[in-house]
């Protein structure tokens, strides 16, 4: 429950509604003196007294200089990870990028002072945040200002994988001069494909166009009217690997895109396809590349990022005579690496203040005393706002979200902030790098162009619950299970806390009922006798736990809606035979 673990490290101070950080450090790591005072506000520590604050990999000298300003800075870089755990209890806050792992090693060194880890940059995959969280300590990042030094690294890469630019250079310093060997290919009229249209790709895509590109892109959550307006088509992931001449990648390294290119998919690619990654190495699966280069399908590949940073010296891929390699260098610009240090330093000084921190990626806030009321909402509102997203079918983009919460209570005896945070960031999470919490929640669903509307029932009765039910619906895009689509054509899920549990009790039109633990099957079948046994025996015969099975229908023996919650992931060829079977309409497998 990552979430509640988050939300119990920092909270609104009652007294002080003005949306100070107050840290409250979990009860296990609280030294003695900090134990009689709890809300334990960070800014307090240092009236007579300056932070200090660790950097541990290089950065712009403008951020240092902010940083100054308010505290001691202590730059030490290329510290061993024994080195960074002994330094680390004598500071406040650490500054660092990608190079340096911030490991639970280091917040269990720092003997509970460290309060603020600044991420110069967007990926924060260095960084254990739940060990973070745990540690009552807030992780701000810089998710902007390396957006335009990523995409131009990426143009760089795409223009020296159709030119051999490195291979010709290499040659060139052996001595030889092979004008006949080092042939390009053209960039004017040739298909770019941009997978993942968010801030790096939609950048990408714009400067290809000026190149004289045709780009289409795969995203399955990108409005389809911001593609358009700088005429790019946005396809299926199928279209755009097997159209394109040049493949340059932009999407999150999350579980849905981990080695999504793969043998299966290079096998769809044009034949003397390159491709680009600026993104993360974990969406390629590093050895389908090196096949897929051997048989050359893929003619040339760019990587800046790989698997593992840095690669093992004899890493195949780093040597393959095919690979230009760069050494995770997409944000290493003078000007990103100086917005970078601005942005990260002021995020950072803030934090240490007090204030509130607009890239928080661990830290919803809220009073005490209403987070313990929510809690169990706030794990329902996450999951379905996740189980919402994953029924949208690919292509459609996600932009209107109505939610209804039903109780008893009047509106104004209501908050509702942190359940709307925690619905967006169910929505948003599993489709982007993007970390959602109170804090970001609102900022993040307007950078990505999500309206949220929310409506109240009031309900009669004891308002002794704050809420009955809460629904998530998502307007004008096609449902990958058509039958989450309610009558008025709105993918829905609707749900509630039963026994302190977050329960699925609708999906579109059908009432179902089952607890919102590990992972589910949704089925749509013609209601008859023997299917439940059916799908049941089969996901016994496959070692699937299922943890809750109902059924909703609307009429007995016409179309029903089977729920089945499940402890482990069904394979690919369980989830065929269950598609396979006799009555079984159409069904889908969501992850909570
Ligand atoms: N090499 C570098 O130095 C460097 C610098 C900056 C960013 N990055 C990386 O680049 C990537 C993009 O960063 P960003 O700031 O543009 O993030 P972003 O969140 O703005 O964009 C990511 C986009 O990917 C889309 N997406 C999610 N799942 C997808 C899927 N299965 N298929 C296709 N698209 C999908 C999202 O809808 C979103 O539009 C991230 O992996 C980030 O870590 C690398
Ligand atoms: O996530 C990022 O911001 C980029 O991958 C850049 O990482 P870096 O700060 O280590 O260059």
């Amino acid at each position: 429950m990552a979430a509640s673990c988050s939300m119990n490290n920092l909270m609104f101070s009652p007294s002080n509604p003005t949306l100070s950080w107050n840290f409250s450090l979990p009860t296990t790591s609280i030294p003695p003196f900090r134990k009689a005072n709890k809300r334990f506000a960070v800014f307090a520590t240092f009236m007579s007294t300056k932070p200090t604050v660790l950097v541990t990999e290089k950065l712009g000298e403008p951020g240092l200089e902010l940083l100054r300003n308010f505290a001691n800075v202590d730059c030490s870089y290329n510290l061993s990870p024994e080195e960074l755990c002994t330094k680390i209890s004598l500071c406040d806050a650490l500054i660092v990028r990608s190079g340096t792992k911030v490991s639970r090693e280091v917040f269990e060194s720092s003997g509970g002072r460290l309060k603020v880890i600044g991420r110069a940059g967007v990926g924060i995959d260095n960084v254990d945040l739940s060990a973070a969280t745990e540690h009552g300590c807030l992780v701000v990042n810089a998710p902007t200002a390396n957006t335009i030094a990523a995409a131009e690294h990426g143009i760089a890469l795409l223009t020296a994988v159709a030119r051999s630019i490195a291979q010709a250079d290499a040659s060139v310093k052996a001595g030889q001069w092979q004008r006949s060997k080092y042939v390009g290919v053209s960039l004017v009229g040739k298909t770019l494909a941009v997978m993942g249209f968010g801030k790096v790709g939609s950048e990408v895509a714009r400067r290809a166009k000026g190149l004289g590109m045709q780009v289409i892109s795969h995203d399955p959550y990108a409005p389809a009217d911001r593609a358009r307006a700088i005429g790019v088509e946005l396809v299926s992931f199928d279209e755009a690997i097997s159209t394109a001449d040049f493949i340059s990648l932009h999407m999150p390294l999350t579980p849905a895109t981990l080695r999504m290119f793969n043998d299966e998919a290079f096998s769809k690619m044009k034949k003397g396809v390159r491709i680009v990654n600026v993104a993360r190495g974990g969406v390629i699966d590093e050895e389908a590349l090196i096949r897929a280069l051997d048989s050359g399908i893929v003619a040339q590949a760019a990587l800046d990022v790989f698997t593992e940073e840095p690669p093992a010296k004899d890493s195949k891929l780093v040597l393959h005579e095919q690979v230009t390699a760069t050494p995770h260098l997409g944000a290493s610009t003078m000007e990103a690496q100086e917005g970078v240090a601005i942005e990260i330093a002021e995020a950072v000084v803030g934090a240490l203040k007090g204030e509130l921190a607009a890239t928080a990626v661990n830290a919803p806030m809220v009073p005490a005393e209403v987070l313990s009321e929510l809690a169990p909402f706030v794990a329902l509102a996450e999951k379905l706002g996740r189980l919402a997203v994953q029924l949208v079918a690919g292509g459609s983009g996600v932009k209107t979200v109505k939610v209804t919460y039903a109780s008893a209570r009047s509106p104004d005896d209501l908050d509702t902030r942190l359940l709307q945070a925690m619905i967006i960031k169910g929505i948003i999470e599993p489709i982007s790098s993007v970390f959602v919490n109170l804090v970001n929640a609102d900022f993040t669903a307007k950078q990505r162009g999500l309206r949220i509307t929310e409506e109240r029932i009031v309900l009669d009765g004891s308002p002794e619950n704050p809420l009955e039910s809460i629904q998530v619906q998502i307007a004008n895009v096609e449902s990958k299970f058509a039958s989450a689509i309610s009558d008025f054509g709105e993918i829905t899920v609707e749900g509630r806390v039963k026994d302190g549990k977050p329960h699925l009790t609708k999906v579109g039109s059908f009432g179902v009922d089952v607890s919102l633990e590990g992972s589910l099957i949704l089925c749509r079948q013609i209601d008859q006798p023997g299917i439940i046994g059916k799908v049941g025996s089969l996901l016994g015969e496959e070692n699937i736990n299922v943890n809750f099975m109902s059924v909703g229908r609307n009429a007995p023996r016409k179309q029903a809606v089977m729920t089945i919650g499940v402890d482990e992931e069904p394979s690919r060829e369980a989830l065929k035979r269950i598609g396979e079977t006799p009555a079984i309409e159409e069904f889908v497998f969501l992850k909570l």
